[in-house]
This record gives C-alpha cells, sequence and structure tokens, in this order.
C-alpha cells in the first residue's frame, strides 16, 4: 500500500501579474502551503464573512520556484532530485510508476515535466536517469530494454504522437482493457530506444506533434494531455536466479483546467470544455479515490486529516462538491464504497492503474503565486489535497516462479532460524528429536522444491535469452512494417488456413530438430498436427532434411525420400499440409554479396575505367597495358597487389563453381535419364504382366465356363484377351443369367461370379497403370524444368565469371573456359574490379568442396 505522493510547485509571476505590483497570495513554508485572501484584507478579521483569510495545507513536497534569487528557489535539477530519482528507484525496483503535473493553465505543467532547451524538465532528466542506472548491478549481471510511445488526449480522442508525419492527421486511436494488465491504446506505436539521445529525440518529435494554442492566459498552451510512457525492462541475475521485471513509467502533462470565455472561437471552446470535463472526472475519481481509502483505513484517515490541520474541513466540504454529493461527506460518513468513474473520460480510464491501482504514483500541483489567481490556486491545492488520501497498491511485475522461489528461499531461511533456535533452547536430543526431525523435513523439501524450480526456470530462462539474442526486431518508426533479424537458420510457418494471423519461426540449432507430432515417445521440438514427421541437422551450418519412414516430404514441390541439402529460401512441406520457408541468414548473406560482386562487377566496367584513364585528377596511377585496376586513390602498390591477388583469386574460385555446376547438370542429367529408364522398363514391364494376366483368367473362365454349361456350345476365343473382351464375356454371362431369370430366379452361377471378380481386378490394374503412367509424366516434366533451372543458373554464373575474366590484367588472365570463348583477353581495355570482402572461409564452409546446390534426391 502506498500513498499518492503530492508536491506542490510555484512558478515565477509572469508579466500580466507582475504590472500591479505583483502582489503574492501564496507562501511556501518547508512541506506547508499557505494561501491568502487577498481580498478580504481591508474587511475586519473573520467579522461578518466565513471565509478564512489564511488557509494551510500540507503536502509532501513543495518547491518555491519564483524567483533564483531567494534562499529556498527550487530549481528543476531539485525538483528532479526529489521527485525524478524516486520515479526512478521505483521503476528499478519493478514497480509501476505515474508522475503526473496538473494545474491551472500557464502554471508551469509543461515546464516542470518536460523543460525548455535551457533548463531539462522532469521528463528528459528520467530518461537520462534510465541509461546512467545500469550501474547499479555488477557488471554482466543485468541487462535491460526501454520501450517509448507517446500519445495526446484531445477532445476525449486519443492520437498516436509519435506516428511519422503521414499519419499525424490520422483517425483516433482506440483504448481497450486487457483483463490483466489493464487499459491500453490499441496500435500504439512502441519505440525500443538503446540512449538517451534516441530517446529524447522521442519526445522532441512528440512535443512538436503536440497540439497547441494561443489562450488569453498563455500564448502556447497545450490544448491536450499528453502521456509519455516508457516501459523499463531488466533482466536480473541474482543469488543465481534469473528474473525480469518490468515497469511502466508514465510521465503525463495534463492540460491546463480554466474558465470558458464567451469570445473564444467555437474550436477553443469545444476544446475547453473537453479539457475541463476530463479534469473534472480526475477530480471526481480522485474524491471518490480518497474517501474510500479513508474509508478502509479510518487509522490513516486521522492521520491526514490531523497533518492538513484547518484545511481539513475545507477539503471536506470541497469533496461533496467535487462528487456530486455521490459519496456522502469526506469524512469517512458513508459506508459504502464509492463507485469510481474511471471509464467517464479517457484520460482517467487510461491512468486507472496510476488512481488507486498497481502504481507508485506522484502528483505534481502547478501553482501561480499571484492574488490575481487566488481561486484557481485554491481549487488546485485543495484537488492536491484529495489526491494525497489516495491509497495505490503497487506490486513489483515480476514472473509468479520468480516469486515463488524468493518466497520459497526466505520461508526456507525462517524454518532454518526456527530450527536453530529450538536446538539451542533444547539440548537434550531427547526431548528435540521429533520437532527437530519434522523441521529439518520441511526445510530439506523446500530447499529441494526450490532447486528443483530454479533450475527449471534458470532452463527456461537461458532458453528464452538465448533465442532473444538471435533476433532482433526492427519496428519501423515511419512505415507500417517491422523486421525481425535472425542469425541462426530458420523455418517461417506458411500457414494455409486463411484464418491463421501469427507468425511462427523456429530456430535450427546445431544438431538435429525434430518435427513431428506431440504424442511421439520423445517430444519432437518442433510440434505438428497429423502424422507427419522428419529431421533437421544443422551441422556447422549445412542444414541437411532427412525425412523419416511413412511421412511425405516435399522441397520446393519436389518429393524426397534421401536427406537433402537445405539452400536459402527452399519452402518445404511435410505431411502435405504444414508448409515453411527456410531461411539460412549466413548463406543469404554470401549470395548477397556474390550477387553484388557480379552487379558490381557489371557496373563497375568501363565508365570507371575511361574516367580512371582519361582523367589525371582522379589521381589514379595509369600504367600502361595495366589500366583500370585497383585505381582507389592514393593506394600503395602493395595493396594494389594484393587486390589484383583476391581478383585473381575469386576469379579462380567463381571458375571452380562453374565447373561445378556443369558437371552437377551432367550428373544429374545422367541420374535423371537412368531414372526415367528405368521407370519407363517399369511401366513396360507392368503393361505386360497385365496383358499376360488377361490371357490366363480369360483361359481360365473359359475353361469354368465349359464345365459349368457341359454340352451348352460357347465360342471360346483364343487370342489375347484386351479389357473389352472381358467386358463383352461379362455381358454375355450377364444375357445368359437374365435368360434363365426370365424363367426362375437363379442365384447367380459361379462363372458370373469369377468373370465379375476379374473384371474389378482387371480395372484395378488398369487404374494402377494409368497411375503410374501420369506420375512417370510428372517425373519427366520435373527433371525437365530443374534442368532449365539449373541451366540458367549455370549461365548467369558462366556470365558472372565472363566479366570477371575480362576484368583481369593482361598477362594475369587464365584460359577462360572453352565455353566462355576468348573474348576476355581479347579485349583493349579492362574493366575495373572492387576488392570483394566476403570471407572465403565461409564460403567454403556453406559450400564444402563438391557439394552440389542442387542435391540428387
Ligand atoms: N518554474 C518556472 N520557472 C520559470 N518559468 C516558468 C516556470 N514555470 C512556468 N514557467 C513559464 O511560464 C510559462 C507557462 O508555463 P507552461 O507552458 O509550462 O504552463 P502550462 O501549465 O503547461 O500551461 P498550459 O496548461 O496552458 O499548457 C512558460 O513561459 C514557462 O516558461
Amino acid at each position: 500500500m502506498a500513498n499518492v505522493k503530492v508536491a506542490i510547485r510555484v512558478r515565477p509571476l509572469n508579466a500580466r501579474e507582475g504590472v500591479d505590483g505583483g502582489r503574492l497570495a501564496v507562501q511556501v513554508e518547508d512541506k506547508l502551503v499557505r494561501i491568502k485572501n487577498t481580498k478580504l484584507d481591508g474587511r475586519q478579521d473573520g467579522h461578518g464573512d466565513s471565509r478564512e483569510k489564511v488557509l494551510e495545507f500540507g503536502f509532501d513536497y513543495c518547491y518555491w520556484s519564483v524567483a533564483p534569487e531567494e534562499p529556498h528557489y527550487a530549481s528543476q535539477e531539485e525538483v528532479f532530485q526529489d521527485l525524478g530519482v524516486s520515479v526512478l528507484a521505483g521503476a528499478s525496483e519493478g514497480y509501476n510508476v505515474c508522475l503526473f503535473a496538473y494545474g491551472q493553465t500557464g502554471t508551469g505543467k509543461t515546464y516542470t515535466m518536460m523543460g525548455t532547451q535551457d533548463s531539462m524538465g522532469l521528463t528528459p532528466r528520467i530518461c537520462q536517469g534510465l541509461f546512467r542506472s545500469d550501474t547499479t548491478f555488477p557488471e554482466g549481471q543485468n541487462s535491460s530494454r526501454v520501450e517509448i510511445s507517446f500519445l495526446e488526449i484531445y477532445n476525449e480522442r486519443v492520437r498516436d504522437l509519435l506516428r511519422g508525419r503521414e499519419q499525424k492527421k490520422k483517425a483516433s486511436l482506440r483504448v481497450r482493457e486487457h483483463p490483466e494488465k489493464g487499459p491500453y491504446v490499441q496500435d500504439l506505436s512502441q519505440h525500443v530506444v538503446s540512449d538517451y539521445k534516441q530517446a529524447v529525440e522521442l519526445l522532441e518529435e512528440g512535443i512538436a506533434n503536440r497540439i497547441t494554442a494561443a489562450t488569453h492566459i498563455h500564448d502556447a498552451s497545450s490544448r491536450s494531455h499528453a502521456i509519455f510512457t516508457i516501459q523499463y525492462t531488466q533482466a536480473i541475475l541474482e543469488n543465481n536466479l534469473p528474473s525480469e521485471i518490468v515497469s511502466k513509467i508514465h510521465l503525463v502533462d495534463l492540460a491546463g483546467s480554466e474558465r470558458a470565455d464567451p469570445h473564444y472561437c467555437r474550436d477553443r471552446l469545444t476544446e475547453g470544455s473537453n479539457i475541463n470535463k476530463s479534469l473534472v472526472t480526475l477530480g471526481i475519481v480522485i474524491s471518490a479515490l480518497a474517501q474510500n481509502s479513508q474509508m478502509s483505513s479510518s487509522c490513516q484517515s486521522i492521520n491526514s486529516v490531523a497533518s492538513e490541520g484547518d484545511a481539513g474541513s475545507t477539503v471536506g466540504s470541497h469533496t461533496s462538491s467535487l462528487s456530486g454529493g455521490g459519496g456522502g461527506g469526506g469524512g469517512g460518513g458513508g459506508r459504502r464504497h464509492c463507485f469510481i468513474p474511471y471509464r467517464d473520460s479517457v484520460l482517467t480510464w487510461l491512468l486507472k492503474d496510476s488512481l488507486g491501482g498497481n502504481s507508485k504514483t506522484i502528483m505534481i500541483a502547478t501553482v501561480s503565486p499571484s492574488c490575481r489567481s487566488y481561486n484557481e490556486t485554491l481549487s488546485t491545492l485543495r484537488y492536491a489535497a484529495h489526491a494525497r488520501n489516495i491509497v495505490n497498491k503497487p506490486r513489483v511485475n515480476e514472473d509468479a516462479s520468480v516469486r515463488l522461489i524468493r518466497e520459497l528461499r526466505e520461508e526456507i531461511d525462517r524454518l532454518k532460524s526456527m530450527l536453530l533456535s529450538f536446538k539451542m533452547r533444547n539440548p537434550s536430543p531427547s526431548l528435540s528429536d521429533e520437532r527437530d526431525g519434522s523441521l529439518s523435513d520441511m526445510v530439506l523439501q523446500n530447499e529441494l522444491k526450490v532447486d528443483q524450480l530454479t533450475k527449471d526456470w534458470s532452463e527456461s530462462w537461458r532458453d528464452k535469452k538465448e533465442l532473444l539474442e538471435q533476433y532482433s526486431v526492427d519496428i519501423n518508426r515511419d512505415r507500417a512494417g517491422f523486421l525481425i533479424h535472425s542469425l541462426l537458420p530458420h523455418l517461417i510457418t506458411l500457414d494455409r488456413d486463411v484464418l491463421s494471423t501469427g507468425v511462427t519461426f523456429y530456430h535450427l540449432r546445431e544438431g538435429v530438430t525434430s518435427i513431428g507430432p506431440q504424442d511421439k515417445l520423445v517430444e519432437p521440438q518442433i510440434v505438428l498436427q497429423g502424422g507427419a514427421t522428419c529431421e533437421i541437422e544443422n551441422q556447422s551450418g549445412v542444414v541437411t532434411l532427412r525425412p523419416l519412414p511413412g511421412s511425405v516430404c516435399m522441397v520446393n514441390d519436389r518429393e524426397v525420400t534421401e536427406p537433402c541439402r537445405l539452400a536459402q529460401g527452399s519452402v518445404i512441406t511435410i505431411g502435405g499440409v504444414h508448409k515453411f520457408r527456410f531461411n539460412h541468414p549466413a548463406e543469404a548473406a554470401v549470395l548477397r554479396e556474390r550477387r553484388r560482386a557480379s552487379e558490381g562487377a557489371l557496373n563497375c566496367s568501363y565508365s570507371d575505367l575511361r574516367s580512371s584513364t582519361s582523367d589525371p585528377r582522379l589521381g589514379g596511377e595509369v600504367v600502361p597495358g595495366q589500366t583500370g585496376y585497383c585505381v582507389a586513390e592514393g593506394e600503395d602498390p602493395a595493396s594494389k597487389q594484393q587486390c589484383v591477388e583476391d581478383q585473381v583469386k575469386y576469379v579462380e574460385e567463381r571458375r571452380g563453381y562453374v565447373e561445378c555446376l556443369r558437371q552437377e547438370i551432367q550428373t544429374e542429367q545422367r541420374r535423371a535419364e537412368r531414372d526415367l529408364e528405368s521407370e519407363q522398363a517399369h511401366l513396360r514391364q507392368q503393361h505386360i504382366d497385365i496383358q499376360q494376366w488377361i490371357l490366363q483368367e480369360k483361359q481360365r473362365l473359359a475353361a469354368i465356363t465349359l464345365e459349368e454349361r457341359g454340352t451348352q456350345e460357347f465360342g471360346v476365343q483364343t487370342d489375347p484377351i484386351p479389357s473389352p473382351i472381358l467386358d463383352s464375356l461379362l455381358t454375355e454371362g450377364s444375357e445368359g443369367s437374365e435368360e434363365g431369370c426370365g424363367q426362375t430366379v437363379a442365384p447367380p452361377s459361379e462363372v458370373v461370379l469369377n468373370r465379375k471378380k476379374v473384371v474389378q481386378e482387371e480395372l484395378l490394374r488398369h487404374h494402377a497403370l494409368r497411375r503410374a503412367e501420369s506420375r512417370f509424366r510428372r517425373k519427366r516434366l520435373h527433371y525437365q524444368l530443374e534442368r532449365i533451372a539449373r541451366k540458367r543458373h549455370l549461365l548467369e554464373a558462366k556470365r558472372e565469371l565472363q566479366w570477371l575474366e575480362k576484368a583481369l590484367p593482361p598477362g594475369l588472365e587464365s584460359p577462360a573456359s572453352p565455353e566462355l570463348g576468348s573474348s576476355s583477353s581479347s579485349r583493349g581495355r579492362q574493366p575495373v574490379l572492387r576488392r570483394h570482402s566476403f570471407s572465403s572461409d565461409l564460403l567454403s564452409r556453406l559450400y564444402p568442396q563438391n557439394t552440389p546446390i542442387f542435391r540428387s534426391v
């Protein structure tokens, strides 16, 4: 439980207030604020007027910021040292914290919360403090993440202040309520920041987007309530127990309350009435909460009344006016708890947790010292006095498992000390044995439980952390999308279900990742519905898919029955329904580098060369016969030599690669031909088998028919019976039986039954043959398409090689491949080639020697 802390800050007199001598109505002394009604000065004290001449209010902090030369002047730094530091302390302990500035328009809310160019306010100072607080824990034992969002509530609508320019005028965002996390703004942009500079840039961007306008009192009055939220997540390792605590810091700059002026334009009046409406709701909420808190704790109520002294009665009367008399008097007269109308305004709804909920809350009420603002200042002080009575229930936002482990550890300590004191009091073993034993058992049990829980939690934590380390999420500020980077090979689900909306990533770590249904004996790492099973092995970056018996696996729509190496971008289908895209970030990086290199070689050719050789101002060394190489300005001969060597090495590698592709195409072609031939032979054999079987069956049927009909003369054909003949046999048999049926109803004869069976069998065999034929045709087409794709790949590689060879210095070029022709060395001038930066080490790991890109299946 924690009361809302309240601070009062008195700003300097402004030009308007200073004209009539600048009479002051407010005084500050330590934690007391006195307000004097100067209108009563001329009258006899108290006579004929029930109003108090001087009212006194007690607060947690009072800041006098009227004139810097005064001894008790409170600067921005002093305010930060009290309020900002306690915000940071609360956040670092894992509490939600809210700091909000309330006050009449022009009294210094924005100055206090945001500050000016020369005088930083609380918000930027708190951001600064957040990025400094990493030193609280020993090195390497904690890490933190800071996410920022910034919104304004204008005319009861929520706008995202960090949505980029093009979306500035877009419709308002919706406020929703999560059953556990409470109210939140749907689609509000969150921005991960890693240093103070980024945080302040966001703050400035939001402030620039905020709606301000000139009013009679203030030239740049904020016309909206602004909520700057920092989500601060800390990962901590304490007593070997890793944990994560999350704290939300709301820094709120409310719009100023003001009296409606009929001379304002309609927009200004609507704004004003909305501002006032939400502030009145805030007042009612504060008042009702204060009343509830007082009822709940009579003790607290007495304390607060005592500390407020005379002001208590004033506050009490004001409560009823704010709450519309709904909750009875402020002194705890009502029996039932008041209803808190959080939802009556967007502001109170969003600040629900900060007011009476899970948050440590500080209110800073800003006032003018001038006697001209007596009424507004008094109203602000009463408002603030109410807020002081609100009791919140802040709790550390940590994982339930961590809390349980900590509580169990505390319990163990308690039991151990009980055991110790028991032993000390009963030194005789006979007396203490029983009790001692049960206590020891409890300690032991709890210790075992804690050990297990700590182990489980640490493992799951490590897994999660490892996973997070491999990913980085980039939420793009100005555009709608966001990007997830991962360094490990991974699968992304391609869901067929149109109603599925999530995206799932599966990391393929070093070793074997098993994929299959949950009901397997050993639970697979990737669980799929249905009977689909396979394994994917990642061995030093080489990822291989291994289908398991009884499951159909396809890679790029081609069925695989043997282990198959996966390449970047492959589409895998497991069990016909589960589709994934395979990504290999390291391989993709190498491929991108290659592409860039070949594009670079193509692009930076003759134009570079021409300029480097013809324009001496460029400073490139022009060597007759060797023009165009490594013409980076001022490069020394050694690095040029190195550059040329690199180029030669790269060309060699590419040549090997082209050769490897060519061989692979030939091997694949031979394999495909062999495969198709054997399949064709199989088909042929199948066809012959069917024919032979038909012949046998025909003969068998003829024999049975003859046997059955005895002397009846039925002609038996001796040539092979194709399917239509069997059909006619069946018809013949049927006709025969129909004839019989014309006279007597007899069961079908054995011949008829046999014929039917044979016909069915024949149909089945023909159907199987047709299926095998169409499979064969598909396979042939597939091989053709694959060959085309391989050839295209080879062509691209050859073209790249051609360019690279052309770029080699004369004398250095190795003999070009016969297919490429002799074009490379015959050209007069050579194109410029830049140095390539990819690692050949990585390349050889990803593409080990003799590993074909298209793996045979
Ligand atoms: N403590 C202070 N010291 C110096 N100047 C101050 C102080 N407080 C406020 N001011 C000045 O008073 C003027 C009004 O302040 P500010 O804009 O912060 O008021 P506000 O309460 O946010 O007004 P509104 O509610 O209309 O937005 C500004 O020019 C600001 O620089």
